[in-house]
This record gives structure tokens, sequence and C-alpha cells, in this order.
């Protein structure tokens, strides 16, 4: 595994509450800049809520609170300062279901820059077409921006949402299943696009496909039951993990 010191975000004893029940516990890793870690593990073992503890989406829940550590950056992500405007900005996210807004694909690529103050049309206009081309969209979309973005395909509607994260040029993206709602060809092309997107961005993935998993990442967290059970190289965990319940969920012995 790379050098400890090169993490952009690290997790340090860390747990997450909902209320008395630990989603997670005693979470200690290293996620790598400009890589791509696969987080898997049985249904409930806690996946989403470790990933959505990192840009803070879970604090909308009542009653959670967490303990031990969590930096992004070497900075406390809990601490009562962090501006969380600023932190998803640094840290986007793209869920399950594509979710873009009811407005045209343009204006959904805008959004972001326009809440940060950009208002000028030719550096709008700049931010759409670099953000949709990175997300492997412009192509598709680039003589329709003004249409619907519900008139899109799910899987480009997909690729949209990540072009949108993209525009607020965040450090890392948070993934969580990405594809679980797209065919295998809108899903094949997601692959494609996280394999190039990790040259430029820190991308964690949650996802119930081993397959997957062992197709995009280079890092691999495998949580069983709240806890994080094994942590290492893809090929490693995928070939030669050095815990049973490892195995035994890679090989579907369970979950
Ligand atoms: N909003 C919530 N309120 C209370 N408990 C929750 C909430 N969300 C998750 N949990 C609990 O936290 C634990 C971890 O759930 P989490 O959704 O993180 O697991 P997961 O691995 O992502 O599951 P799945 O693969 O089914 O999406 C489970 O015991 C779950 O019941």
């Amino acid at each position: 595994m790379a050098n400890k010191k090169e993490s952009i975000i690290r997790a340090k004893n860390f747990y997450f509450y909902y209320g008395s029940h630990a989603g997670v516990r005693d979470i200690t890793l290293d996620i790598f800049p400009r890589k791509v870690t696969a987080i898997i593990g049985p249904s409930g073992c806690g996946k989403s809520t470790f990933l959505r503890s990192i840009n803070r989406m879970n604090d909308l829940i009542p009653n959670c609170s967490t303990k031990g550590e969590l930096t992004v950056n070497g900075q406390q992500i809990y601490d009562n300062k962090i501006n969380l405007v600023n932190l998803r900005r640094q840290i986007g996210m793209v869920f399950q279901t594509p979710n873009p807004f009811a407005k045209s694909i343009y204006d959904n690529i805008a959004y972001g820059p326009r809440l940060k103050g950009v208002q000028k049309k030719s550096s709008l206009d700049e931010i759409v077409e670099t953000s949709l081309k990175q997300a492997a969209l412009w192509g598709e979309v680039k003589d329709d921006l003004a249409k619907s973005a519900l008139a899109l395909s799910g899987g480009q509607q997909q690729r949209l949402c990540i072009a949108r994260t993209i525009a607020n040029k965040p450090k890392v993206i948070l993934m969580d299943e990405p594809c679980s709602a797209l065919d295998p060809i809108a899903t094949g092309k997601i692959e494609d696009l996280v394999e190039e997107l990790k040259d430029y961005y820190t991308i964690i993935m949650v996802t119930h496909s081993m397959q997957q998993a062992a197709r995009v990442s280079q890092l691999t967290a495998f949580f069983c039951m709240g806890d994080l059970i094994e942590y290492d190289n893809t090929n490693k965990i995928f070939t030669n993990p050095q815990e049973k319940s490892t195995e035994d969920y890679i090989t579907g012995r369970f979950g």
C-alpha cells in the first residue's frame, strides 16, 4: 500500500452512531489521492455510513454522533468550525439513483459555479463544456444543452451528475453504488469514466459488485457488521486475503 504520509483522508478510531447504535466502529484507514478505493461488504455493514461520514451527509439524521478522528487534508471534518458548504464542494457525491435537477443540462452543470458567484457567460460555458467532456458526455449532448436533464437516459443522467460534481472542482468524489440503477452498457461507461477520472480526483466507491471493485479500484476496504475487517491493495484482497471473513465474502460464501 502507498505511504501513509501521502494520504488525503484519514480515519483514526472513528465511530459513527445512530442514537446509541454504532453504524461503523473503530475505523482506522488512510485514503490515498488519485486512486479509486472500493468499499465492499454485506448489506448493513456500514459502507454507506462511512462514505457519507466523509462529507458529513449523515449530519441530516437526527441524534447521530461521532467519536474518534476523521480528517481531510489534515483538517478535522467534525470540528464545529468547519464550513460544510466548502467541505461538500471539496468532497462531491454521486448517488445510487441519478438525481439531476429538473433543469436544462446546461443549468445542472452551471448550478454549483453560479452559487459560488461565477456569472460571466463565457466562464460558465467553459465550465459546462469542460465538465461534460471530463464526464464523457459532451459528444452526446453538446447540441442539446437546453434540453431537460430529465430527458436523458439513466446512464447519461448519471454521467451528468458526475459532470455536475466535477464542475465544483472537488478533490474527492464519493460514489455510493453509482451503477446500481444502470444496465451493463451504461455501467461499463461509468467504469471507464472512473478509470479516467482517477488521474485527477480521489474516488471512493461503495459497490455490491465484487467484479466492479476488482475492475475499477486500486485499493479495497472490506467492512462487516460495522467493522473494517481488511484494507489492502485490491489485487491482494481478491487473490490473497488475510482474513477468513474477507475470503468467505469474496468467494460468495456469505453476504
Ligand atoms: N438513518 C439511519 N438510522 C438508524 N440506523 C441506520 C440508519 N442508516 C443506517 N443505519 C444502520 O447502520 C448500519 C449500517 O448501515 P449502512 O446503510 O451504512 O450499511 P451498508 O453497508 O451501506 O448497507 P447496504 O449495502 O444495504 O446499503 C445498519 O445497522 C443500519 O441499520
